[in-house]
């Protein structure tokens, strides 16, 4: 049953419905989301508990081109989209060609940016502001962000905050969507602020009386002018600034802005009237929502579906897998068993997480050690730097955080760390192509990242037994370390691929030849195994294969003893071909007069990749086996009919380097 959603294709035919019927179409969008998330999973929780208030805001503002609307992260913009003319194709959300699962200009004049990471919609939100406000619009025009309690904790938010303050004529409505929760339960002492401000109630009896006297002003003002309604603005805010030990906003109020509320963020009357007195305020304000996360999902014993789900079988059944060997757990499961060890093992080792503790699996390592686990929320910059701490005072910390998400702490990477050499392990869980999340969660910059600062180990294990030993290496090692492993299962391990013990800077020769290397980081090793494998049964030869587990330092006696012996050097990476591993193999070469010209990177272009499942999007990269023999056959000037099938299956043949 939507009667009322399938009359809506726009925020104008939105507008012509009546109030009473609102609380109506909320029903019937979280209806309609509810059932295609079903099939398509994606971030349910956060789109459903922002029902109401994305309905209000279309309804009281014109987002197409009159008043701006940016989502911090965004994963709460279904609603949005469905109001916006997307609601057909909802279904192909987070798909290969289907829409984004993020705001996306591309796709609707609506959505003003692309994001997909926290804490940045303030800055955005308060530039747009202050050109408004610099080209005299602010009068008739506003700029609203929606932004949740835990994107709040972003040290961006925060610095859009105190910079905005300042400013008395600022047409920004800052919507915080309070639902306690960032993907977990939110932490810190803005949580506990919230929950205080959550409880009071004097306030709001008082500022009914206030709100009563200042309307009077304000209706009073076309007949006694601008004066009159300066006033009444002026007495709002004294007003508030007169009682802030029971004002439930005195921390915004004290910074300069308007503060309203908390209101229950799924009331319409309420909802409507604030945001109508908020377009009123000539200040920049806060309105302060309580709504709940996943309101309407009952997410039974998953707790964790109702902030974001996994698609049905039927959108991911008819994908093959990245490579034939895969199969074993999850690289981030491989990761959390082997903090646990290590933790038992070492009463110094600690993680540290940026409100990730679900993604991460530190779940698990809480359960077991609640007190080694330091979860920062939204603040990857604060994770780094307290790192730094942890580890200047003793302590071994473990940091895991998304490669995406640790591109916000960069220059916390370059001055904590690797400046003064910090002994910190940065795990980078979903390195590479994550598939459905797309472009903004893509983790193909941390090579580039970690590896251009001098004193930086970066590593990447070809499977999960080698991301153990990684990790124990990382731990005693006297300097700052990154190892990146992607958002997928590891390879099944073969006894025919023995696990030797390696030093930092040696790689693993895993199939000799010598009509080419193929010389891979990380999860590309497997894939390297079956272009090889595929070759050989091909046209009967070898191709070399290296597991180069280091992007620095370089195994170099290998570089130049492949360089020197082999035809072409194909370097294979799942990251941007700017600054990676095969960029670091050629500037090695460069540097000492080897053959840079037989080197062949294999990578990602100068492109974005979308959305997709995750060997969808490998493809779209050129990053699959076919893709992948075929660019080996091209540069070896191989022809498939010429030869025929050789033999059929080839045989792994390890051969570790020794040094
Ligand atoms: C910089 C960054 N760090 C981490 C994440 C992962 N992440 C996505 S949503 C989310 C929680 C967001 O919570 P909140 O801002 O309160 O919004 P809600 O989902 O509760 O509406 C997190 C931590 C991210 N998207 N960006
Ligand atoms: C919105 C966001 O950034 C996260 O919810 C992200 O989508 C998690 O992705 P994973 O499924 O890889 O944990
Ligand atoms: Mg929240």
């Amino acid at each position: 049953m939507s009667d009322l959603l399938d009359r809506i294709n726009s925020p104008e035919d939105l507008k012509l419905l009546p109030r009473e019927q609102l609380p109506q179409l909320a029903e019937e969008l979280r209806a309609f989301i509810k059932d295609f998330t079903n099939t398509t999973g994606g971030h349910i929780g956060s789109g459903m508990g922002v029902v109401e208030l994305t309905i209000a805001l279309h309804y009281l503002f014109e987002f197409k081109q009159q008043d701006h609307l940016i989502f911090d992260v965004g994963h709460q913009c279904y609603p949005h989209k469905i109001l916006t003319g997307r609601r057909d194709q909802m279904g192909t959300i987070r798909q290969k060609g289907g829409l984004s699962g993020f705001p996306d200009p591309h796709e609707s004049p609506y959505d003003r940016v692309k994001t997909g990471h926290g804490g940045t919609s303030l800055n955005t939100a308060v530039g747009m502001a202050m050109a408004l406000r610099n080209r005299g619009e602010q009068a008739d025009r506003k700029v609203v962000a929606m932004l949740g309690d835990a994107g709040l904790q972003e040290g961006s938010a925060l610095e859009a905050l105190n910079y905005a303050g300042v400013f008395d004529d600022l047409p920004l409505i800052i919507v915080l969507n309070d639902n306690e929760h960032g993907i977990g339960p939110s932490v810190g002492a803005f949580m506990k602020y919230f929950s205080k401000v959550r409880s009071g109630t004097i306030y709001r009896a008082a500022k009914g009386n206030f709100k009563r006297l200042t309307k009077m002003m304000e209706s009073a003002s076309p007949f006694f002018g601008k004066f009159t309604y300066d006033v009444a603005d002026r007495l709002k805010s004294s007003i508030h600034g007169l009682v802030p030990v029971i004002a439930p906003g005195f921390l915004f109020e004290a910074l300069g802005y308007f503060y309203y509320g908390p209101i229950d963020g799924h009331d319409f009357p309420t909802l409507l009237e604030a945001l109508e007195d908020c377009k009123s305020f000539r200040r920049p304000v806060v309105l302060h929502c309580i709504t709940t996360k996943g309101k309407g999902y009952s997410y039974k014993q998953d707790r964790l579906a109702y902030h974001a789900g996994k698609p049905c079988k039927s959108i991911t059944a008819h994908l093959p897998a990245e490579f034939s060997a895969q199969g074993g757990p999850a690289y981030t499961d491989v990761f959390v068993d082997e903090m646990m060890r290590l933790a038992e093992e070492d009463k110094d080792v600690v993680a540290i997480t940026a409100a990730m503790l679900e993604g991460t699996g530190l779940v698990k390592f809480r359960d077991k050690f609640p007190d080694r686990v330091y979860d920062v929320g939204m603040a990857e910059q604060h994770a780094v730097g307290m790192a730094q701490g942890l580890a200047l005072a003793g302590q071994k910390p473990i940091c895991a955080v998304y490669s995406t998400f640790m591109q916000r702490s960069v220059d916390q990477i370059f001055q904590e760390l690797a400046l003064i050499n910090t002994p910190v392990v940065m795990c980078l869980d979903r390195a590479g192509l994550v598939g459905p999340d797309g472009a903004t969660h893509n983790g193909v910059f941390d090579i580039t990242y970690c590896r251009m600062f001098p004193n930086m180990t970066v590593m990447a294990p070809r499977d999960g037994g080698e991301l153990r030993q990684m990790m124990r290496l990382a731990v005693n090692h006297p300097g700052p370390t990154a190892i990146r492993f992607p958002r997928t299962r590891t390879p099944m391990e073969s006894a025919e691929l023995p696990r030797l013990p390696f030093k930092v800077g040696e790689s693993e020769q895993l199939r000799d030849g010598n009509h080419g290397c193929l010389l891979a980081y990380g999860t590309m090793v497997y894939m390297a195994l079956d272009v090889a494998g595929e070759i050989y049964s091909r046209y009967g030869i070898e191709l070399a294969v290296i597991n180069a587990r280091f992007a620095k330092p370089l195994d170099a006696k290998m570089i130049a003893r492949e360089c020197a012996r082999q035809p072409v050097v194909f370097t294979l990476e799942d990251h941007n071909l700017a600054g990676g591993f095969g960029a670091a193999v050629l500037e090695h070469a460069n540097q000492n007069q080897l053959d840079a010209g037989k080197i062949e990177m294999f990578g990602i272009g100068d492109v974005f990749i979308d959305h997709g499942q995750r060997v969808e999007a490998l493809a779209m990269a050129g990053l699959d086996v076919p893709t992948l023999i075929k660019r080996v056959e091209q540069r070896l000037g191989l022809k498939k009919e010429a030869v025929g099938n050789a033999e059929p299956a080839a045989k792994i043949k390890p051969r570790v380097l020794t040094h």
